[in-house]
């Protein structure tokens, strides 16, 4: 039987005390029920919580990046060391796995990551992700690991997101958890405030972001409090926090990462005849293209718009964009090929 891929993020906040120490009493509760989770599932735990058990380390901490990227060296290390230690009760190992953004814009690393993921699940290891914060600037950072989250189960084609976090769900205005959510849309994103934990880095707004996402590639994702009593299991068989239904999504698995959307790096403006031609499954040739708008290298993912700046469809680039030039005999270059576009 083949065991469906299900990915567990796991809050700053909800691992971790109010001081910023590793929660061992909650990470015990964690790996009980992961390890239950384990029979039945390929798992990726995506753990926050390296900056927050690595912050008391740093004279003087303001959350300057600086300081973020150097808490986050020192307590990755200790937050996986506690992880092994618990997980050691029931006989599993984990694995450390520090993602970056181009570990996903770029579809040859991708697929690195997978078959090393795909390795580690056969000798029945969980591999546990987080951003590689060390070197992670501004530009480069993914927004959080609800981002990172979302893109390893687009990417690997996950049945189930679980986004644990330090509250029981998406809260009303009244406070009450809203149990299932069918469409992720303006009012649902009225709910959420700008508050985070103090640890945190997204918010609800961000959860809400990447569940839009997830659901729209037809992922279904629940929202829910690590805290909750059995909360992982309860999760997975919906029980608690917050159900987001998945859409019905006719987009193949392989083109899914590309439609994901935040790995766009370039955009490209193409004229009707390109739009119809696309439209009807054909490749996008350099002579319909009416502007380089952002830049874009051989293997990036752009976004083409049409003249009225609507987005059309996401495609991986086969040349970068510097090749793309208006003369005549440049006008059958293919920028990207017809299975490498995906239209929105
Ligand atoms: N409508 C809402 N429902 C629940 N939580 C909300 C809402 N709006 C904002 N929040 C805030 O979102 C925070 C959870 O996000 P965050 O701190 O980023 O969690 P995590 O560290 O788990 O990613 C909570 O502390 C909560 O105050
Ligand atoms: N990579 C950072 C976490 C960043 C982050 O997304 O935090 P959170 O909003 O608590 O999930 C860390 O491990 O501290």
């Amino acid at each position: 039987m083949t065991k469906s891929i299900l990915v567990l993020k796991l809050g700053s906040a909800s691992i971790t005390t109010a001081k910023g120490a590793i929660d061992e009493t909650i990470i015990a509760d964690i790996t009980r029920q992961v390890s239950e989770l384990a029979q039945n599932h390929h798992l990726i735990l995506v753990s926050s919580g390296a900056v927050a058990a690595g912050m008391k380390y740093i004279k003087n901490y303001k959350g300057k990046i600086s300081e973020r990227k150097a808490a986050a060296s020192i307590g990755n290390p200790l937050l996986l060391g506690t992880y092994a230690k618990y997980f050691q009760q029931y006989n599993i190992s984990i694995a450390q796995s520090l993602c970056e953004r181009q570990h996903f814009s770029n579809r040859t690393q991708f697929l690195q990551l997978k078959e090393t993921y795909e390795e580690l699940w056969k000798n029945g290891v969980i591999p546990i992700a987080n951003e590689n914060d060390v070197v992670s600037n501004l530009e480069l950072k993914f927004s959080d690991n609800d981002e990172l989250a979302t893109l390893l189960g687009v990417g690997f084609g996950a049945s189930l997101i679980l986004l644990g976090t330090s509250v029981p769900g998406v809260l009303d205005r009244e406070g009450n958890v809203v149990e299932r959510i069918d469409s992720i849309n303006n009012e649902i994103f009225s709910l959420a405030n700008k508050k985070t934990s103090e640890v945190g880095l997204g918010g609800m707004t961000s959860k809400l972001t990447f569940a839009h996402l997830a659901s729209t590639m037809g992922i279904k994702v629940v929202i829910f409090g690590v805290r909750t009593p059995d909360g992982i299991l309860k999760a997975v068989r919906g029980e608690t926090g917050t159900v987001c239904t998945p859409k019905n999504c006719s987009i193949p698995a392989r083109n899914k990462w590309l439609a994901s959307g935040s790995l766009v790096t370039g955009r490209l403006m193409i004229d009707g005849g390109a739009c119809e031609a696309i439209r009807k499954r054909k490749s996008l040739l350099a002579v319909g293209v009416q502007s380089v708008v952002t830049p874009f290298a051989n293997g990036e993912i752009f976004e083409i718009i049409d003249d009225q700046s609507s987005i059309v469809a996401v495609a991986l680039a086969k040349i970068s964009s510097d090749m793309i030039s208006h003369d005549s005999k440049q006008h059958n270059l293919e920028i990207a090929n017809a299975s490498d576009i995906v239209i929105l």
